[in-house]
């Protein structure tokens, strides 16, 4: 039996991944309901092996929240079948054996943003201006398939090998159609959530993402928080009041641009706050005259972000035609075996092998 540290694998489970080529190693992080390891996949072809590393996060349904289970679990792995953007982590494969999901993805060898800037101090702003690029277009793309992420933060901006960055962690993602959500299904980080979020009314979570993405840059830059958060009323305060400020360490060292921007996105009044293409082509981002053109890669996948929403809205509507309400509690674990079951259809919407119940 395998003990990664916490994480216990039956014999069964150990077998059932290594028939298939995976082997879970040592703990890369964790989060509320989840660990994240290591994973070496080996593929075999007759007398050729080929390993490659991988990360795996493991969710263990009978030890999450009941609400976790039935609604943000099925919505992460609906989301994650879906998407396909070359600054979002590539899903390699999902499976499910009894209470445990295995979500196989890229491994980020430099970790996520949060790591990254504990240990190697601020990030230049030449480079936070690559990275801020990569978050943006992430979030765009997400943004355009009518998903909002509701929960930006270093901790999901990981860093691989080359420097690139790539978001993930859809745990609380849901599509924001418009739909008006309220502060009960706030789950974020404090520290991220917009002043309207933390108001507790209603709010657009696209347009609380950009707020969050102004906090990423701030911490990207100045290596500290831009609000004090132990009490959430005086943190409410502090965001309307645009009280914050870039550290004296810093200050000198940044552009009158970067500067614009961070308040643009932090901006207070949702009226006023910049959307995410005006991150894309900001005065900011000119100034590197290489990130002014979408890559190739880049503008594929923003045209797929509409073709891919439209045909998944379609496959749902039908999905949902005649479903009471109960029925319809019910209909997002039935959009997971849809995509489980119906691999043609799956394959649409996902370049990962989509999820399997092995
Ligand atoms: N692909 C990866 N490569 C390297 N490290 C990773 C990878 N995925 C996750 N991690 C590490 O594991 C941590 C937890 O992962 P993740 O945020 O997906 O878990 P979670 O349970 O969904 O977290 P949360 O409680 O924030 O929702 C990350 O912050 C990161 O440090």
């Amino acid at each position: 039996m395998i003990q990664t540290q916490d994480l216990l694998l039956r014999p069964s489970e150990e077998l059932t991944l290594s028939t298939r080529g995976y082997r879970l190693m040592n703990k890369l992080g964790e989060g509320s309901y989840a660990q994240v390891f290591l994973a070496e996949f080996t593929i075999k072809d007759g007398d050729d092996k080929s390993t490659k590393m991988l990360a795996c996060k493991v969710v263990d349904v009978s030890k999450a929240p009941k609400d976790f289970v039935k609604k943000f679990l099925p919505r992460e792995l609906d989301i994650l079948v879906r998407i396909n953007h070359p600054h979002i982590i590539h899903i390699h494969s999902i499976f499910q054996r009894k209470t445990k999901y295995f979500i196989f993805m890229r491994h980020a060898e430099n970790g996520d943003l949060l790591e990254f800037i504990l240990k190697k101090g601020p990030i230049s702003e030449a480079q936070s201006r690559v990275w801020m690029r990569q978050l943006a277009l992430a979030i765009q793309y997400l943004h355009d398939m009518e998903i909002a992420h509701r929960d930006l933060k270093c901790e999901n901006a990981l860093i691989t090998n080359n420097y690139n960055l790539k978001l993930a962690d859809f745990g609380f993602s849901r599509d924001g159609q418009g739909r008006k959500l309220t502060s009960t299904t706030y789950c974020g980080s404090l520290s991220y959530a917009a002043p309207e979020v933390l108001r507790g009314m209603p709010y657009h979570p696209k347009i609380a993402d950009i707020w969050s993405l102004g906090v990423i840059l701030y911490i990207m830059v100045n290596k500290a928080m831009p609000f004090d958060d132990t009490n959430v009323k005086r943190l409410h305060e502090q965001q309307i009041n645009r009280r914050w400020k870039f550290r004296s360490k810093v200050v000198d060292q940044l552009s009158d641009n970067i500067k614009a921007v961070v308040g643009h996105l932090m901006e207070p009044d949702i009226t006023k706050r910049w959307r995410v293409d005006q991150v894309v082509t900001s005065d900011w981002m000119a100034m590197d005259s290489r990130l002014t053109q979408m890559t190739n890669a880049e503008e594929i996948a923003l045209a797929q972000a509409q073709q891919e929403k439209q045909s998944y809205m379609d496959s749902l509507n039908k999905k949902h035609t005649g479903l009471d309400k109960k029925a319809g509690q019910l209909s997002e674990m039935k959009v997971l075996k849809t995509s489980a079951a119906d691999s043609e259809k799956a394959k649409k919407y996902t370049s990962a092998e989509t999820v399997v119940k092995v």
